[in-house]
């Protein structure tokens, strides 16, 4: 087996809001490992603390408890300037493109944002414009018809491609992708999801995949985190997780997928 650099270590992660009857103990002393160009699933159902450990992750909400640790030191976001370099490292899609999006910024400045991030802003426009059409061509999107429009003028398919664009000129070391496909019907899932894996492979990125569908955390991921009520009931290989679950919630998310191939099974009959 291939020895993989760590990326991210939380040790003991623990956010608790509210205080005595209003406590809620949203992620309850967490351990985890994301290698580099790891594909990660966390799965849970509804209120299991998967966005509240992502945003620890983001370094949008601060630990109550635990630390850490970002390519082998402690991660240190106590100043505005260490925080920025953080963030530049990593990368957010959540479940509505829309919000995502100044709706009042043009596709191009979207993308010309993302360029000037990098440290590009001095390239010559053709420059710029050969980035954004290299961009838009790994998603199956043409520049030339995206130029000039405005966000509303796309569909929500098109925008999550366009998301993934940005992805693919910003490059992130961490990507954490919250429901990126909820919005979009199987058929652009599917495409969505192959993209964010060819992107990886590209770019030998990890990815943060929040989602309470276990069949997609199968279809995507090396390794998958199950969490219940704030806790970590079961994480491993993808195939471990899956096909030999140890805990009872996991066989019940499991269980819990829809088995079309039963309906017609008529063997039984
Ligand atoms: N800012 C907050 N203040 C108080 N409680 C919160 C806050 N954010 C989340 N919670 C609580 O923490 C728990 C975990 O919420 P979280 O959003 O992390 O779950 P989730 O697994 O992402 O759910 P979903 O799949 O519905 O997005 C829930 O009980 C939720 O009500």
């Amino acid at each position: 087996m291939i020895e993989r650099d760590i990326l991210l270590e939380g040790r003991n992660i623990t956010k608790v809001f509210g205080l005595g009857a209003r406590k809620t103990i949203a992620v309850n002393h967490i351990d985890f490992k994301f290698y580099k160009g790891e594909i990660i699933s966390i799965v849970g159902e509804s209120g299991s603390g998967k966005t509240t450990l992502a945003k620890m992750i983001l370094g949008l909400l601060k630990l109550t408890e635990g630390e850490l640790f970002y390519q082998g030191k402690p991660r240190d976001i106590s100043t505005a300037k260490k925080r920025k370099a953080y963030w530049k490292t990593m990368q957010a899609i959540f479940q509505d493109p829309f919000s995502s999006f100044n709706m009042f910024n043009k596709v191009d400045d979207l993308l010309l944002d993302c360029i000037h991030m990098k440290g590009n802003k001095k390239l010559s426009y053709d420059k710029k414009v050969a980035i954004m059409t290299e961009a838009c061509g790994f998603v199956n999107l043409k520049f030339q018809e995206l130029t000039q429009k405005y966000p509303f003028e796309l569909s929500g398919g098109q925008m999550q491609r366009l998301m993934i664009a940005r992805i693919f000129i910003l490059k992130p070391q961490i990507l954490v992708a919250d429901e990126p496909t909820s919005m979009i019907d199987a058929c652009s899932r599917a495409t969505i999801l192959d993209m964010l894996m060819k992107l990886r492979d590209e770019i030998d990125m990890t990815i943060v995949f929040i989602t309470h569908d276990i069949g997609l955390a199968y279809y995507v991921s090396d390794s998958v985190y199950i969490m219940e009520h704030g806790f970590l009931v079961e994480k491993g290989s993808a195939d471990d997780v899956i096909l030999h679950s140890q805990a009872d919630y996991t066989k019940r998310l499991i269980n819990d997928v829809p088995k079309i191939h039963e309906q017609w099974d008529l063997s039984t009959v």
